[in-house]
């Protein structure tokens, strides 16, 4: 695929000890009562720390899944997930969600909502008031530190909760189509917003999305999954330096990359029946 220079391939010879995440041979069975869903088939592939990896592929191909394993909330039928080197078997306390909707406590202010991963673990919330309140800044809430949840648009609850996920430093970042609710325009804001925050933090992050020009605008990678039975059949190393800036989107290179992923997606529907 010489054409395609930003296609990534990996030897299965190689030497993986180092990898800073490791998914390695990794499937995901559920037994049902209506009989056993494959939600992931073979997901194999190695994270470098302070890479934006997303995920995108058809619904019910087990992005969901594939992070959940990650994050330690569920564990692999097969195949195994290493942080450093050391299998992940419980929910990481050092790994930061975010979710589709932004679950923020509706009495707290903005401010105790950053904060309260810091509360519920019982560590010096006044220790950690600096990095709420940069957090804030950096994405643009500081002004509204003593709002309640009900006084903010749906993208300022998005930003809260992605302050919240970032406060206690993790390790990880993950998440799953934080901004599918919000309206197209709101949408392009947010993505310029955590590109922003992300020449600030540089943090590793793992991020589930349908949308592919927000996989590629947003990620260092971009791995494609097919439909079930799901593997990743594309591993993508998005070409675009950073700071990165709204622009990219309207170059050729962006617009062919995201309709390979597109063609990618789509061939691999008409390919896959989907299960039950
Ligand atoms: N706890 C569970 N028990 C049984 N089946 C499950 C469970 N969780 C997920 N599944 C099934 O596994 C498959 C993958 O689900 P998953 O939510 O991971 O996909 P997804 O790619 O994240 O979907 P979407 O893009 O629609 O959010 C689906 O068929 C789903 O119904």
């Amino acid at each position: 695929m010489t054409d395609h220079p930003w296609l990534q391939t990996r030897s299965t010879s190689e030497n993986r000890t180092g990898s800073y995440l490791s998914v390695q041979s990794v499937r995901k069975i559920y037994q049902t009562r209506n009989g056993d869903v494959h939600a992931v088939e073979h997901a194999d592939f190695d994270i470098d720390e302070g890479d934006f990896v997303t995920l995108v592929g058809p619904s019910g191909c087990g992005k969901s899944t594939l992070m959940s394993m990650i994050g330690g909330l569920d564990t692999p039928s097969t195949g195994n997930i290493l942080l450093n080197g050391k299998v992940i078997e419980a929910p990481h306390r050092d790994f930061g969600y975010v979710f589709q909707d932004a679950t923020l406590l509706p009495w707290k202010t903005v401010m105790e909502n950053v904060l309260f991963p810091i509360h519920t673990q019982k560590r010096d919330v006044k220790q950690y008031l600096p990095e709420a309140e940069r957090l804030l800044k950096l994405t643009g809430l500081y002004d509204f530190r003593d709002k309640r949840p009900a006084e903010l648009s749906g993208g300022m609850r998005q930003r809260v909760a992605i302050c919240r996920g970032l406060i206690n430093d993790p390790q990880l970042l993950m998440m799953d189509e934080p901004f599918s609710a919000l309206d197209a325009i709101t949408r392009d804001d947010m993505n310029l917003a955590l590109a922003r925050l992300w020449d600030e933090v540089r943090k590793t992050a793992i991020f589930i999305t349908h949308s592919i020009r927000e996989a590629v605008f947003l990620s260092d990678r971009v791995l494609v999954m097919t439909a079930r039975p799901s593997q990743i059949i594309c591993d993508i190393r998005v070409p675009y330096p950073r700071p990165r800036h709204a622009g990219i989107q309207e170059e050729p290179l962006f617009n062919e990359i995201c309709a390979f992923i597109r063609e990618k997606i789509h061939a691999s529907h008409a390919t896959h029946t989907p299960a039950a």
